[in-house]
């Protein structure tokens, strides 16, 4: 599978959730504008992705993915990008600490900027206009000629992704992420509050260790920088087939706009489009599994996407929502585990606990994504399989959109400061508090 499947036969397979652009001319242009742009990651960091992904799946690491629902091209601030990588940062420390387990650290980041969406129209105050579909489509804003598909949009994407993942790659290498930091990222209204100061705790137990091992010759470089990768979900095809690549090393494909892509729930039909681009490429690839899918959907998908089962080349992101996960994942887990097939399985607890307040904003409550995650932990205890990792939608600010947690947040305080333009994610606080959870699960584990 050495080839990079034709973008008009992608096409004809009629892909499901594309934008409908109504200038074709401009859309071609900015295809080709895209197709001479340097990759924004190289090969072998997907290999080495790979790798990581492959330990996940024997058992040996626990995957962190985390970030927006949406990334949106305003967003693409320095405060914004170091908010998001410290409090992954954080929730790794946490994880890694508690569990002795390595974690494998990969941000919905420099990327994330399309979304497939359950209408194709969203009606306000009785005007009915096509729905936002991520800053890579269209725009946010409530008017006609905001909404319309925009392709120049996908080459702004490519500059807000270069632009975000050249400051994370600053960040993970250039000493802002050296563990020997790991009380400077505890800051401000985080320190304060009752899970900061668990934080703390963990940061000086962290210090004294670090300290130790210098002592005893440890090399302080060692500590300096952290792996970290980024994922996106690859839903708008002319964008992704236009940043699928030749790997020069190994004459095979490689969709080089991210580390990790990964096909979402609406879009995994098996003989569709997003399938047929995705089981060429070499990269670390996720598929969303929602509560429908059955014992054999996940076969065929393994089968398709990953015919040779080469280790850490798949990922299956469950989301059954905290009310079907312990009586819908058990089936789907023993039939490919049986299988023989090589997996990781991963937790995203957010998707199935979507839901609207009566203000009209969408939200989750903590407590259902900790019991959606503690149910996984569950369901791949009882029979013996690894819970893989976590996939959550979160930001580094003090954002008021989902419920509960410490802070115990209300629906009321939900108008405060609800900035997301698509899905509720965690704030900085309940993200710590993710992890101190998840934590003593995988302990448990
Ligand atoms: O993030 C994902 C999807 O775009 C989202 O969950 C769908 O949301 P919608 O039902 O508001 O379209
Ligand atoms: C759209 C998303 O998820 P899913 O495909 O699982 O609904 C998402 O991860 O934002
Ligand atoms: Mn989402």
């Amino acid at each position: 599978m050495s080839t990079i499947p034709d973008l008009e036969a992608l096409r004809a397979l009629g892909p499901a959730q594309q934008p409908t652009y109504p200038d074709t001319a401009a859309l071609e242009a900015s295809v080709a504008k895209l197709r001479t742009m340097p990759p924004l990651v190289f090969a072998g960091e997907c290999d080495e992705l790979k790798d990581k992904v492959a330990a996940v799946a024997r058992g040996e690491a626990f995957m962190l993915m985390g970030g927006d629902c949406a990334e949106t091209f305003a967003g693409v601030t320095a405060d914004n990008v170091r908010n998001k990588l410290r409090v992954l940062l954080q929730m790794a420390v946490v994880l890694t600490y508690a569990a002795s387990v390595p974690v494998v650290k990969v941000g919905r980041i420099a990327g994330q900027y399309a979304k497939p969406r359950s209408s194709d129209f969203e009606t306000r105050e009785g005007v009915t206009l096509p729905a936002y579909r991520g800053d890579a489509v269209n725009g946010y804003d409530f008017t006609e000629a905001s909404r319309v598909p925009d392709p120049q949009r996908l080459v702004d994407v490519y500059h807000s992704s270069a632009a975000t993942l050249n400051l994370v790659r600053a960040f993970v290498t250039g000493g802002y992420a050296d563990l020997r930091q790991v009380h400077t990222w505890n800051t401000d209204f985080v320190r304060e509050s009752p899970v900061g100061q668990r934080y703390e705790l963990v940061a000086a137990e962290i210090a004294r260790a670090l300290t130790f091992m210098q002592a005893i010759g440890a090399d302080p470089d060692e500590f300096h920088r952290v792996d970290f990768h980024t994922c996106h979900e690859g839903l708008v095809l002319d964008y992704e087939h236009a940043m699928t690549r030749i790997d020069s090393r190994t004459g095979t494909p490689y969709d080089v706009s991210g580390h990790f892509v990964w096909i979402g729930e609406r879009t995994r039909q098996l003989d569709g489009a997003h399938v047929e681009l995705f089981r060429h490429i070499r990269n670390p690839i996720g598929v969303k599994l929602g509560p429908s899918t059955t014992p054999d959907d996940a076969l065929a998908l393994a089968a398709r996407l990953n015919p040779d089962n080469e280790p850490g080349r798949l990922t299956f992101i469950t989301r059954f929502g905290a009310g079907k996960i312990r009586d819908g994942l058990p089936h789907l887990v023993e039939k490919v585990a049986a299988s023989g097939i090589d997996v990781a399985w991963v937790c995203d607890p957010m998707h199935g606990n979507t839901f609207e307040a009566s203000s009209g904003y969408k939200t989750r409550r903590f407590d259902d994504v900790i019991d959606e995650v503690q149910g996984f932990f569950d369901v791949h205890r009882s029979l013996g399989t690894w819970p893989g990792g976590v996939h959550v939608e979160l930001t580094g600010d003090d954002v008021t959109e989902c419920v509960g947690g410490g802070d115990n947040l209300e629906e009321v305080d939900l108008s405060h400061r609800y900035e997301s333009v698509c899905d509720p994610r965690l704030n900085r606080v309940q993200s710590l508090e993710l992890a101190f959870l998840v934590a003593e699960m995988l302990r448990q584990a």
